[in-house]
């Protein structure tokens, strides 16, 4: 993975980082880079997760998952939410199907999850059900929803499904009565820093992707991993990003420039958002994806407020499907040329007009999209975050105000007594009808 900080500089953009800044700015980062080392050596929580591509053991992931592999199911269903949820639709994304078609069950809108089940060949769908806790609310819903829909067309769940969770909950103890293959999240990882382990892996595994190679592409990041950040790639986006933060870029636009990309776009602003918002800090993440959203938001990048970063992310290499030639006038300049050769002019004209405008963007480009290269991406970005959460004094790894609206959530379903409750019945209202 390579980071290109050069648009993020003052001399092109406003707000920007000087050199000077930056030199100063690297000592810290050596400083913050001893403290990840030691976190990582020591297997702290949180920091535990820059250890997964060495800890996670892809040889058992796949020998769980083997039985339900050898149904050659047609579909693969994620049944999580957030950290649980993310990271395998990211992975699966990334690198297409395999043998079998992504699919994430993660929120619990009645008519998406009927929609989603009336599509599904159940009898050749494998079901991830994944919750760190076992007790979230919506994936423990939707499992139910799912395992009743397996039912009623008679099918055999208990041979297709495969469960991800902690050492206890309910999901464990259902895992053990149905005698389910049932692995665990890793100790000390929070959910959105778990791609690199069973919690992102098992989907893969089931649809015969590399999972060695997904985990070398995150040891290739662990290496480079060092002191400063003129050295080190997603330090060096970790410090920029931290920097540009503090002057006024409170806003991070996260624009992949490759529909398999989109669902990294969605696991990066949950590792920023919860990662980092907090204290009154953090900048807001966006999705947006290339070259679509030129089409829509550009606009706004370019000539509105100076609060925003955007970080390109894209591949070097990609599949090119040629544009026939044709004579139709003012069409020709297209023929004999490919679509991504197109969405290549289409990022370097954006990335040129975002920098002619003075607004701060990265380019992330890794060579291609395949196992090591993904896991390098996800393992870069989650350093990056990690270095950004020390560079800010935050608590990197909790995240306490996702929990409030949870606990407040199960008191209202009667799922306990939980004072966060009580501030829905004191909502202040003004309604105008
Ligand atoms: O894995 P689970 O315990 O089901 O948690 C799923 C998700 O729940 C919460 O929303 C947390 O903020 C997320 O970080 C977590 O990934």
């Amino acid at each position: 993975m390579d980071v290109d900080i050069g648009n993020a500089l003052s001399s092109v953009a406003t707000p920007g980082v000087s050199r000077e800044s930056l030199d100063r700015l690297d000592e810290r980062v050596a400083d913050a880079h001893d403290r990840i080392e030691r976190g990582i050596e020591d297997r702290e929580f949180g920091y535990a997760a820059l250890a997964l591509p060495a800890d996670t053991d892809a040889a058992a992931i796949e020998s769980a998952v083997e039985p339900v592999a050898d149904l050659d199911v047609d579909a693969v269903l994620t049944v999580g939410i957030g950290g649980s949820a993310l990271g395998a639709a990211t992975v699966s994304g990334a690198l297409g199907p395999g043998s079998a078609g992504t699919f994430v069950l993660d929120n619990v809108d009645p008519r998406r999850a009927a929609r989603l089940l009336d599509d599904l060949p159940l009898a050749d769908t494998a079901l991830h059900v994944v919750s760190r806790s076992g007790t979230t609310a919506e994936t423990l819903a939707n499992f139910l929803v799912v395992r009743d829909a397996y039912e009623d067309e008679d099918v055999d769940w208990t041979e297709r499904t495969v469960v991800t969770t902690g050492p206890d909950g309910p999901l464990r103890t259902l895992a053990e009565e149905e005698d389910l293959p049932a692995l665990d999240v890793p100790d000390g990882v929070p959910g959105r820093f778990s791609a690199l382990s069973t919690v992102g892996l098992v989907p893969a595994a089931i649809q015969g992707h590399d999972v060695e190679g997904l985990l070398a592409g995150g040891r290739a990041g662990r290496e480079s991993l060092a002191g400063s950040l003129f050295d080190c790639p997603a330090y060096a986006y970790g410090a920029v990003s931290y920097a540009l933060e503090q002057r006024g870029a409170t806003q991070q636009v996260c624009i992949p420039y490759s529909e398999d990309l989109e669902y990294f776009a969605e696991w990066f602003a949950q590792l920023w958002a919860e990662s980092l918002g907090k204290d009154g800090l953090g900048q807001t993440p966006i999705r947006a994806l290339g070259a679509t959203d030129q089409h829509s938001q550009l606009q706004l990048y370019r000539a509105g407020r100076h609060d925003k970063q955007v970080t390109f992310v894209r591949t070097r290499e990609g599949p090119t499907v040629p544009i026939p030639e044709t004579d139709v006038d003012g069409l020709s300049y297209l023929g004999g040329s490919s679509l991504g050769d197109l969405l290549d002019a289409e990022f370097e004209a954006t990335e040129a007009s975002l920098a002619a405008a003075g607004l701060p963007n990265v380019r992330v480009e890794v060579d291609r999209l395949d196992a090591e290269s993904v896991g390098e991406l996800l393992y870069g970005f989650e350093a990056a975050c990690v270095l950004t959460g020390e560079l800010m004094g935050v608590e990197t790894f909790t995240q306490p105000a996702v929990e409030w609206g949870k606990r407040a959530a199960r008191g209202l379903l009667g799922g306990g007594t939980f004072e966060e409750a009580d501030a829905v019945a004191e909502k202040e209202r003004l309604l105008v009808e």
